[in-house]
């Protein structure tokens, strides 16, 4: 059995080109993430599911309806294949291997870059979880566990640190600002969904701010 594990990362696809081949139900989600995530994205396929015609309908995203030909891949920054055709998926994975660009192959770990993790999201947490390629549905069962796990406190918790993170100056005491914020007693309040009472604790550690510099 293999015992090599995968590297986890969170990309940041604002702006980036990104090609899917491939427009049935397995690209259907990928779509809409990579969509919702910023990308530009490209999609060919002969066979177009509905919910990716309406996203080029709108102008989501750019529609090719045809099979793949080489030269697709070109100028893109990542590609994804979720055809039902193996040739296709490996003439695809082979030219992005060529170029230098990162390909994940849906279900065809040995063709993969980089393989995709199960993911919920409540606001800005994530729950990612991968199996290192050994039981996609564990990982889906476990990322429902994790996921329940979250509650709106810990979503309002992230919110405020974030919005902290954009007012106050980098350093040191920021850093002891936000931590504290998570594993103190303000966070404690908020994950308990008394807001009040922890918005109180903030502002007292914000009239501080400065002082300890
Ligand atoms: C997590 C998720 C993300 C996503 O796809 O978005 C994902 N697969 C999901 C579901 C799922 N896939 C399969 C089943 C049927 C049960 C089963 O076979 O176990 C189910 C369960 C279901 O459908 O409920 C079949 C399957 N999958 C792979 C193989 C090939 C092989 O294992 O050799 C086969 C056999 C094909 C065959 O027999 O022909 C391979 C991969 N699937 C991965 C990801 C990557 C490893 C992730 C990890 O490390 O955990 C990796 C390596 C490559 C990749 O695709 O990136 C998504 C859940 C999304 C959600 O949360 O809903
Ligand atoms: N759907 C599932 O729940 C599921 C589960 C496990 C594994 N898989 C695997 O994932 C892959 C995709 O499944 P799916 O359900 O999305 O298939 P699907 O039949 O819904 O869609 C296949 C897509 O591939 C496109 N395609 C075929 N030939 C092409 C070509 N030459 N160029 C570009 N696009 C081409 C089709 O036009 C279609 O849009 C398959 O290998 C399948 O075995 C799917």
């Amino acid at each position: 059995m293999s015992t090599h594990v995968d590297f986890p990362v969170c990309l940041r696809l604002r702006g980036k080109r990104v090609l899917l081949i491939g427009a049935g139900n397995i690209a259907d989600e990928r779509s809409q993430q990579l969509v919702d995530a910023g990308a530009v994205l490209h999609v060919v396929a002969p066979r177009v599911s509905e919910v990716i015609r309406r996203l080029a309908e709108e102008g989501r995203l750019e529609l090719t309806e045809r099979p793949y030909v080489p030269g697709d891949v070109r100028g893109h920054h990542v590609v994804f294949v979720a055809t039902d055709d193996r040739q296709v998926s490996e003439a695809v994975a082979d030219e992005a291997r060529g170029l230098g660009i990162w390909v994940n192959a849906a279900d065809i770990p040995e063709l993969c870059d980089f393989t995709l993790p199960s993911v919920g999201r409540r606001g800005p947490i994530v729950v990612a979880v991968s199996t290192s390629g050994q039981a996609p549905s564990l990982a889906r069962r476990l990322r429902k566990q994790f996921l329940e796990q979250v509650e709106p406190g810990h979503v309002q918790l992230a919110r405020l640190s974030g919005w902290l993170r954009k007012r106050l100056p980098a350093g040191a005491e920021r850093m002891r600002l936000l931590k504290q914020l998570v594993e103190g007693e303000a966070g404690e309040l908020l994950t308990r969904g008394e807001r009040k009472a922890a918005w109180v604790r903030v502002r007292a550690a914000l009239e501080t701010f400065g002082e300890k510099q």
